[in-house]
């Protein structure tokens, strides 16, 4: 794995236990522990005046970030309590940390979290495995502000996952990298400002951990810039199959492919073809037999399934499998295989939304990450399931979570741009799970960019720019590296 792609993994709380175990190696998790409640206290100081805080203390580690961080809030004066749920094992770092704090005890009591201003819970963390009791529920309801050490004692770090009813947070401080919890919805929105904080953790402690989680951004693939050489079939061919009935899809597709800097785009339209050649001129329209286009070797991407009806897919989705061409399906596509998902072997990139990703493996759960892996698996391709936060996982295991978007993008025909987009940086030569990541980052910088209210036709005129500030991100990724 290249190094900067650390920066941008996301640990699963099993990864971190790993993690952990491979730094009380090195630097011992009582140093670790000590600037983890050090960078909370700061960042509740650096965001509220002083009020009276109440710290509520778990058995594990995370409990033991919370006597550090009541013991430095109480160094710069602030008014601290700690109510511990249980006392910290003996012996080892929490235990040491809750013996260093030498303020105020009070009961775990819902009556001390009402009084308190500011509650800071340090409860469960990456050790959370399973629903807390209502004992602790209750107590966290009672918050008025409430700041989470690493993540809400809640919210499962490997999923987003509620595990009870709890309420939303002002603050939460996580160390060494966010986790996936933080990013996927519920948990996303759960945790209200996040904080990372850097402690000190040695790179090869991360390393060892084998994340297999990203964030998606820019330097976790790269996208090809603009060569002087270049022609446009070194830019790259997207090929598209066009249908007779609901033609705009398929066109957006195209648009959504020629914005993002394909070098040409055209529409196999057979015997619709009089229809498409009334839309953009820089379209090609073939109206030959798809077996005569595939003699063409230069065509070695298609998009198959935006704007096609199921007999239309039937007709062509197996023809561009066996011709060994990269397919991207989608839309009409999906719909085609559901409820026989084996249809679409030999795809490359399927980009379902949740409905058609819920037709072809069943409804995804709580553990989305997972779901996508698995489905990905079993295809052998890209699966990129679209949401407010889009899961893009590859065969062999590796996944992002892109939340580089905006609910802007929530409008008809977007799927259609993403898939157009996508399947340009196929044609680019990008590999298939790096081409669908970046297709994702750039739909979302498009629609960052787009305006308010935008209509899908917007999105096209920023995703030249949208291109270049990625390629510009990743260089300086790589340079800081
Ligand atoms: N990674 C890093 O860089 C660093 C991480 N650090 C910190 O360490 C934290 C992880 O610490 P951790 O592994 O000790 O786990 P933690 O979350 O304290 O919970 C374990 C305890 O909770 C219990 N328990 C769990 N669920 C329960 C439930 N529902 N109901 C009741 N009990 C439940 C469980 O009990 P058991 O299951 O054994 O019965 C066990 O006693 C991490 O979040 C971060 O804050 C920093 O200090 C240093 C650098
Ligand atoms: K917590």
């Amino acid at each position: 794995m290249m190094a900067h792609t650390l920066r941008f993994c996301l640990p699963t709380p099993a990864q971190c236990a790993t993690m952990d175990e491979a730094a009380s190696r090195i630097t011992g998790i009582a140093a670790l522990m000590d600037r983890a409640g050090w960078a909370v206290a700061q960042a509740v100081r650096s965001r509220f005046a002083p009020c009276r805080v109440l710290v509520l203390c778990g058995p594990g580690n995370n409990g033991g970030d919370g006597y550090v961080a009541a013991r430095y809030l109480e160094r710069a004066r602030w008014p601290v309590q700690v109510a511990a749920l249980a006392e910290p094992r003996e012996g080892g770092p929490a235990a040491e940390a809750a013996r260093l704090f030498r303020g105020n005890r009070v009961a775990f009591t819902p009556e001390n979290a009402r009084r308190a201003d500011l509650v800071i819970d340090a409860v469960f963390g990456a050790g959370l495995d399973r629903a807390p009791a209502d004992e602790v529920m209750n107590v966290i309801r009672e918050a008025g502000t409430l700041v989470a050490v690493d993540l809400p004692s809640f919210v499962n770090g490997k999923t987003g996952a509620a595990l009870a009813e709890g309420p939303d947070y002002a603050l939460s401080v996580t160390f060494v990298r966010p986790k996936p919890g933080h990013i996927l919805p519920p948990g996303r929105v759960t945790r209200g400002e996040l904080v990372c904080a850097d402690i000190g953790m040695p790179m090869r402690c991360l390393e060892a951990a084998a994340p297999d989680i990203w964030l998606n951004q820019p330097g976790l693939w790269s996208v090809p810039a603009m060569k002087p050489e270049d022609h446009k079939y070194s830019r790259g061919v997207v090929s598209l199959c066009g249908g007779r009935i609901m033609p705009g899809a398929t066109r957006l597709a195209a648009a959504g492919a020629r914005a993002s800097g394909a070098g040409l785009v055209r529409i196999s339209a057979g015997r619709a073809a009089e229809a498409y050649r009334l839309g953009a001129p820089g379209l090609v329209i073939d109206d030959a037999p798809l077996a005569a286009l595939l003699e063409d070797e230069r065509r070695k991407v298609w998009l198959c399934g935006p704007g096609l009806t199921e007999d239309e897919v039937e007709a062509t989705l197996p023809v561009l499998v066996a011709a060994g061409r990269v397919v991207l399906a989608d839309a009409g596509a999906l719909g085609w295989a559901a409820g026989a998902p084996d249809k679409l072997r030999g795809v490359s990139v399927i980009t379902p939304h949740i409905g058609e990703f819920a037709g072809l493996f069943g409804k995804p759960g709580d553990d989305r990450v997972q779901a996508v892996r698995d489905a990905a698996r079993e295809l052998d391709c890209v699966v990129l399931l679209k949401g407010s936060v889009t899961v893009i996982a590859a065969p062999d295991g590796r996944v992002a979570l892109n939340d580089h978007a905006t609910p802007a993008l929530a409008t008809a025909g977007s799927g259609d741009t993403l898939s157009g987009v996508i399947a340009t940086l196929l044609a680019a030569g990008m590999p298939h799970w790096e081409a669908a990541c970046a297709g994702a980052w750039l739909h979302g910088e498009a629609g960052l960019n787009a305006g308010n209210w935008p209509i899908v036709e917007d999105f096209d005129g920023h995703l030249g720019d949208a291109r270049a500030r990625a390629i510009a991100l990743a260089a300086d990724a790589a340079c800081d590296d």
